[in-house]
């Protein structure tokens, strides 16, 4: 019976991330008013700081003796054998004739605090013995994503998220910060951005974060001494500010950049005559050109070249078998076998840059819990809003400290409590629906509202077939209602404020959702019932609120990319639009109505034989259809086209391309079609922006296409591409 209690008691004791070895030694004990603290001279400082400033007048020359230090401290030294080996390790033990929090090093012990800190109650201590190391070694977040940088409070507070969370990492690559990037990386920073790096690093430093500053030359640094000597000047101007931990991002170039003995000899120059020769550096970390299996080109020798020249004690990040992938054990042995040595991930979840519109906040998983042997690190590269990316990145801090204990679900409900405890139940209902990407680019999809999934297309199919279970009706009833309520509650949430900031306009498109399923809801009776007025009512309700979902729409996170506020646009938003389709369209049959249904604005169709154009998302608008923009470089062969058919006949007041192409761009043809069949050309003219403009406005036409007609495969970016029609 004791063993069973004693089991039930370790699963109720929680600890962040999972610890490895919980032991129960007895019934909890009463927290001692007092505690003696020793071994303060010998012990890591920061967990000394901590430790003190948590306990603070609780500290006495009398009381339970706390026992702090690490391997070899003289106030652990009973303990030694019972620290664990592992890089960060740590052995925790409280009983009632004291309590010992002893480091396998400096990290392990400032980690026993950390767990200590988490087991503490007022009135009671548990009896436990811990052991408990990571499984990675190095754990955390690369901010590396193209948009708004995060904001100097935004790192503050990560860099404690990441103490608290046992994250050792955190690797500064904004790509639009012009110092970390072209053209400014050969210049320091200037003075106010200086200062702010400086306290990053300290702050950094007290929760036991390694600050990586990367820099990320490639775009136009050229193979001459000149450019190497500004790069060892920024890489000193930066450990002038503490900063310890260097990287280089060879990541997103093309042409002499990309080239990998020349990146590979200015590597092991940085390596032999910086990083080497300072006294307390990490491990240089890169991050390659070919940074994914799927642009890894086997005849170019790159990766072979990484892996046989480039110093063994250099780093090598990798995002998986694709840019955005899931992390699995097949493709990290087989990234370890080109470069020789396990691979640093650089996974890009929770990033949003190429889903702008999106939020994802949803569960963490696909990547293998058997693939710790093989790599170094495991960072995770975030969303562009800081304190939304906490639910992901506390996941990752579970799943890379102990993969085998790591659970998706129970992560991820902990991550809402530590991150909104208040109000963690309406976190979760819109986190729930807030968590796929909708079509990309990149293809990567994740789960969304799966509760209510089974019960919306058992209800949509009933419908459709004349007879629904009630009891689906009221499911999806109550849904709708939780979803307005969670709206709300989190609109006038002050727990987390920066949170709520961030999230506000899908906050204020959540609760449009909630309201508009709720009304279509009563749409459908009311037809059932042929009670028109209501009916009417109605209607014109889920419209009005169908026309203020358009209007947030244009009003918040404008960006070039993926402008916008999407929320709840794989299940829920569906759902909506069918109920008030199907209702409408029952409703126009029965009483010789024209009703229109929700103008989901212009259908439009895309066709294209342009391989990275196949499955662009288009951004719909009244009047005007955009191409969603590019950030990589688009290869479009000689003969490629990209077609827009429209769903009815149109002018063309307008249509732009911007390729961001210097040289010659007579190969683009610009033509329309009314029947697809037969073709006219559009004159295009180019702007002092190095803009395509063009207009069709004699016969109205259904098709736009725009043709490679050169003999060459021509490399453009597709920063813009709209045309508008009337
Ligand atoms: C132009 C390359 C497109 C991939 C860009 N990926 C991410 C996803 O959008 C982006 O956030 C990041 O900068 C990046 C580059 C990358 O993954 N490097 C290892």
């Amino acid at each position: 019976f004791f063993a069973l209690q004693v089991k039930i008691m370790a699963q109720d004791i929680q600890v962040q991330p999972t610890p490895r070895q919980i032991t129960v030694k007895g019934e909890n004990m009463a927290t001692p008013v007092t505690f003696r603290l020793e071994g303060e001279r010998e012990a890591n400082p920061r967990a000394v700081k901590l430790l003190k400033t948590f306990l603070g007048d609780r500290l006495s020359s009398k009381g339970l003796p706390l026992y702090l230090g690490e391997k070899g401290d003289r106030a652990v030294q009973s303990r030694k054998r019972q620290i664990p080996e592992q890089p960060e390790g740590y052995y925790l033990e409280i009983n009632p004739k004291g309590i010992t929090l002893a480091g396998n090093d400096e990290r392990g012990t400032y980690y026993a605090v950390r767990t200590f800190m988490q087991l503490f109650r007022d009135n009671h201590l548990p009896q436990v013995e811990i052991r408990d190391y990571p499984d990675v070694r190095f754990r955390g977040v690369v901010e590396g994503f193209y948009g708004t940088p995060w904001s100097h409070e935004a790192r503050l507070r990560q860099l404690r998220f990441y103490g608290e969370n046992k994250l050792n990492t955190y690797i500064y690559g904004p790509k639009d910060d012009p110092y970390h990037s072209s053209p400014n990386w050969r210049k320091p920073y200037p003075a106010k951005d200086a200062a702010r790096i400086a306290e990053l690093v300290k702050v950094a430093n007290e929760n036991e974060v390694d600050f990586v500053w990367a820099i990320h030359p490639g775009l136009d640094i050229r193979w001459e001494t000149s450019d190497r000597d500004s790069l060892m000047a920024k890489f000193e101007h930066m450990y002038d500010l503490g900063v310890r931990s260097f990287a280089v991002f060879f990541d997103d170039i093309s042409g002499e950049g990309a080239k990998a003995d020349r990146q590979v000899e200015l590597l092991n120059y940085v390596d032999d005559h910086f990083v080497r020769v300072k006294p307390d550096v990490t491990p240089l970390i890169v991050c390659p050109t070919e940074y994914n299996k799927d642009w890894a080109r086997p005849e170019s020798g790159y990766l072979a070249t990484i892996g046989t020249k480039l110093n063994p004690s250099v780093e090598v990040m990798w995002t998986g078998d694709r840019v955005i992938s899931e992390i699995t054990r097949e493709g990290v042995e087989w990234i370890r076998e080109q470069i020789k040595r396990p691979s640093y991930i650089w996974w890009n979840f929770p990033v949003s840059d190429y889903v702008r519109d999106h939020v994802l906040l949803g569960e963490v998983y696909g990547n293998g819990k058997d693939i710790a042997g093989s790599i170094s690190g495991f960072v995770a590269n975030p969303m562009e809003w800081a304190e939304a990316s906490k639910l992901a990145i506390y996941c990752v801090a579970d799943y890379t400290w102990n993969m085998q204990s790591y659970d998706r679900s129970r992560s991820w409900h902990r991550a809402i409590r530590a991150i909104m405890p208040e109000n963690a139940e309406a976190f979760t209902v819109f986190a729930r629906h807030n968590s796929d990407l909708g079509e990309n680019v990149h293809r990567f999809r994740r789960e969304e509202s799966v509760e209510i999934l089974p019960v919306a297309e058992r209800f949509m199919k009933g419908y459709q077939e004349g007879r629904y279970d009630e009891r689906d009706f009221l499911a999806l009833q109550e849904e709708f209602e939780r979803v307005a309520e969670a709206a709300d509650l989190l609109l006038v949430d002050n727990e987390n404020e920066a949170l709520i900031e961030e999230i506000t306009p899908w906050l204020h498109q959540f609760k449009i959702l909630g309201d508009a399923g709720r009304e279509a809801l009563v749409m459908l009776k009311a037809e059932e019932r042929g009670d028109r007025e209501l009916f009417l009512r109605k209607y014109n309700h889920v419209k009005a609120l169908r026309k203020r979902s358009y209007e947030l729409e244009r009003q918040f996170n404008q960006n070039p990319y993926q402008p916008g506020v999407k929320t709840g646009t794989t299940v829920l938003q569906p759902l909506v639009l069918g109920i008030f389709t199907e209702a409408t369209e029952r409703f126009n049959r029965k009483n010789g109505m024209d009703l229109p249904l929700l103008a989901d604005y212009l259908p439009c169709k895309l066709t294209t034989n342009v391989p990275q154009l196949e499955h662009l998302p288009l951004q719909v608008y009244p009047n005007r259809v955009h191409l969603t923009p590019l950030l990589e470089v688009v290869k479009w062969p000689a003969g490629g086209y990209l077609q827009l058919e429209l769903d009815d006949l149109y002018r063309i007041p307008g249509t732009r391309m911007n390729f961001d192409v210097k040289g010659d761009l007579s190969w683009g043809v610009m033509e329309v079609s009314v029947d697809g069949e037969n073709w006219q050309v559009v004159t295009l003219t180019r702007d002092a922006r190095g803009r395509l403009n063009g207009k069709w406005e004699d016969t109205p036409v259904k098709f736009v296409r725009f043709t490679n007609s050169g003999k060459d495969e021509q490399q453009v970016y597709l920063r813009e591409f709209y045309v508008v029609f009337s």
